[in-house]
């Protein structure tokens, strides 16, 4: 793992939190050119009832990279990033995480893995402010359990952790320039802060490799050139993104490597330049209702 200079990672980083004994450790892939690969999918099926939502997709992602995956609506881009991220089972297929078999974990064993999705700010977030929003992932991750609040020994310990969660929330906020938002409700926030308080939240995880769904959906031009830049910024002290996104030009702009879902599989992938010249992708989208 590349070092990181964002100020934005706990100390604990690198550290995997125990994250679940029965997962397989299997030696870590590479890509065809010889690169680390940070997430394999392999083979991935997902049905919800007559409907074949993700029907055999595979694919790598490269660590440190920023991949873009797309295709008309209904490919199974989301389902596919839900399967991943263990908020659905998939009925087929693995999925590895820095070459451990991660396939079935929940959502909160792939976050310790430092795997993480971004999420919509729930409606029962909405009353709550961005600071005590970002308080939350990262208390889980610390595993906050009862015993540590009522035992005395253990209570300098829970109030050092908070100073230093703060702390935390605090280098987020300002990474991110939002500092002057910190005690203001999710709920009133504007579309293109709500982006960057779902990317704030994720970040508090301790990731290494963000999903993004949609990240600049409802976004003004200036905010979404804004979280660009932070993205980039992030990308370039180690992280890996994979972004699910309608914005074609965005994508082609800003990844380096695009995979292409149609019917619940991958169609195409490659550089932007072999993606916008590819014909099946070119029919699957005229074809498709985007
Ligand atoms: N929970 C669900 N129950 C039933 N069908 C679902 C469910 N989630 C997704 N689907 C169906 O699975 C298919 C793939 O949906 P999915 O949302 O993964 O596609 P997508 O590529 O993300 O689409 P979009 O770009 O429109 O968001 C669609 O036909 C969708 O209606």
């Amino acid at each position: 793992m590349s070092d990181r200079s964002v100020n934005v990672r706990s100390a604990e980083t690198g550290t995997n939190i125990d994250a679940g004994a029965d997962t397989e450790s299997v030696s870590r892939p590479t890509t065809e050119h010889g690169d680390d690969v940070e997430l394999a999918v392999n083979g991935l099926g997902k049905r919800f009832g007559g409907i074949t939502a993700v029907d055999g997709a595979s694919f790598a992602v490269e660590s440190g990279s920023m991949t873009g995956l797309i295709g008309p609506n209904g490919a199974g881009k989301s389902t596919t990033f839900n399967c991943i991220t263990g908020i659905h089972q998939p009925d087929a297929g693995t999925v590895a995480f820095q070459g451990q078999d991660i396939t079935g974990i929940n959502p909160y064993e792939c976050a310790d893995y430092g795997l993480v999705r971004t999420f919509q700010i729930a409606r029962e977030m909405a009353n709550m402010t961005v600071l005590e929003n970002l308080m939350l992932p990262a208390k889980h991750q610390r595993g906050e359990a009862l015993w540590r609040s009522v035992m005395p020994f253990a209570r300098r310990e829970v109030a050092q952790q908070e100073r230093e969660l703060l702390e935390r929330v605090w280098d987020v906020l300002e990474f991110f320039e939002i500092e002057h938002i910190a005690e203001e409700k999710a709920g009133t926030l504007s579309g293109g802060q709500r982006k960057l308080l779902e990317m704030s939240r994720a970040l508090m995880t301790d990731p290494e490799m963000l999903l993004l769904d949609e990240p600049f959906a409802g976004v003004n031009p200036t905010l979404e050139k804004k979280l660009l830049e932070h993205i980039h910024e992030l990308r370039a002290d180690g992280y890996t993104f994979l972004i699910v996104e309608h914005d074609m030009d965005l994508i082609m702009d800003n990844c380096e490597h695009v995979i292409v879902m149609h019917q619940g599989s991958v169609l195409a992938e490659g550089v932007p330049g072999q993606i916008t010249s590819n014909e099946r992708v070119i029919e699957a989208y005229l074809g498709g209702d985007v």
